[in-house]
């Protein structure tokens, strides 16, 4: 008999699991549970759903990995992919005011997270801040976006507003923390569930390796429902070398306009009667959009 539980963390080849009850376990796990996989993606991450046995000692022993609906895959230091986390319904791209965001990067994480698939969530954090409402610019681009339909909610993790509504989105999902550093992603996750900090320290007990734990993807259970991954090495995530599917996905109002162009494999670049270009020209299409566009296109594969 094998039971089902949810993989917390890792850490080598320990596991943190969480049981169906709620209850965490230390387990162990072979490297590479899932044989059919390519090499990075054997091993079960943070997020994964796996079976497993009582050991015969403290620690149990994850025997499978059950289907994931996707898993995140991202460079390691040595530009190698590597697998972050997985089965991620919904992905929460923090922005704010201060520090000032940078588009690109938002472009980048929509790109991503359309190839996952996953649904995008903006969060306008700081919203108490002045700035907020006064930045013209931020204004603009916030309508560009919603415009664009993805849904943005705007909150603050200093006084609470639009928590609440917050947290109703998390609720059954399990949900992925990005953002740029110091837009508010910790003040977040404090202000989303205050008990949560407690669990980092039992976690980091459990697992014995304290401030390590702390650097690698975990996965929350919020009080209010719902589960949160925070991951301090994937908050900043571009596309692992993002196909023309995944550009297409991630720029609907450019792959919408392509088809109007004179060449089917129009770049967008230099060449003659391209709709797209043609877009920028009238106003129509924002020219943050095709830069992010062309940044992304030279990876592609
Ligand atoms: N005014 C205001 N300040 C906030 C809010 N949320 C966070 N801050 C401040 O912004 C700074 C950065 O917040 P963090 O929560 O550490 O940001 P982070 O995104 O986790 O940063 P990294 O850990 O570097 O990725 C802190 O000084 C917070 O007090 C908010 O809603 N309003
Ligand atoms: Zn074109």
């Amino acid at each position: 008999m094998s039971d089902l539980a949810r993989v917390v963390t890792r850490f080598g080849a320990e596991l943190i699991l969480r049981t169906a009850d709620g209850a965490l376990l230390r387990a162990v796990s072979r490297r590479n549970l899932a044989k059919g996989e390519p090499p990075h993606l054997r091993a079960p991450v943070c997020g994964d759903r796996v079976r497993y046995t009582a050991g015969d000692g403290a620690k149990a022993i994850a025997t499978a990995l059950e289907p994931r609906r996707n898993v995140l895959v991202r460079p390691d230091h040595r530009g190698r992919p590597t697998a972050g986390a997985a089965n991620i319904d919904q992905v929460l791209i923090v922005i704010a005011a201060q520090p000032t965001p940078d588009w690109g990067m938002l472009d980048r994480y929509l790109t991503a997270i359309a190839a996952l698939p996953a649904a995008p969530l903006l969060v306008l954090n700081k919203c108490d801040l002045p700035e907020t409402a006064s930045n013209p610019l931020l204004r603009a681009t916030q309508s560009l976006y919603t415009g664009l339909g993805y849904p943005l909610l705007c909150v603050s993790a200093l006084h609470g507003a639009g928590i609440d509504a917050l947290r109703e989105r998390l609720q059954g999902q399990t949900s992925l923390l990005v953002g740029q550093s110091g837009v508010g992603k910790s003040s977040l996750i404090r202000a989303l569930d205050p008990a949560l900090s407690v669990r980092v320290g039992e976690l980091s007990a459990i697992s014995g390796e304290g401030r390590h734990t702390t650097t690698v993807a975990h996965l929350y259970a919020l009080a209010s429902g719902g589960d949160l991954i925070d991951s301090p090495g994937v908050r900043d995530f571009a596309p692992y070398q993002p196909s023309a599917d995944d550009l297409a996905a991630g720029f609907p109002e450019i792959a919408a306009r392509a088809r109007e162009c004179r060449f089917h494999d129009c770049r967008h670049l230099a060449e003659p009667d391209c709709a797209v270009k043609d877009a920028v020209d009238a106003g129509r299409l924002a020219p943050t959009r095709l830069r992010s566009y062309h940044a992304l296109a030279r990876n592609c594969v």
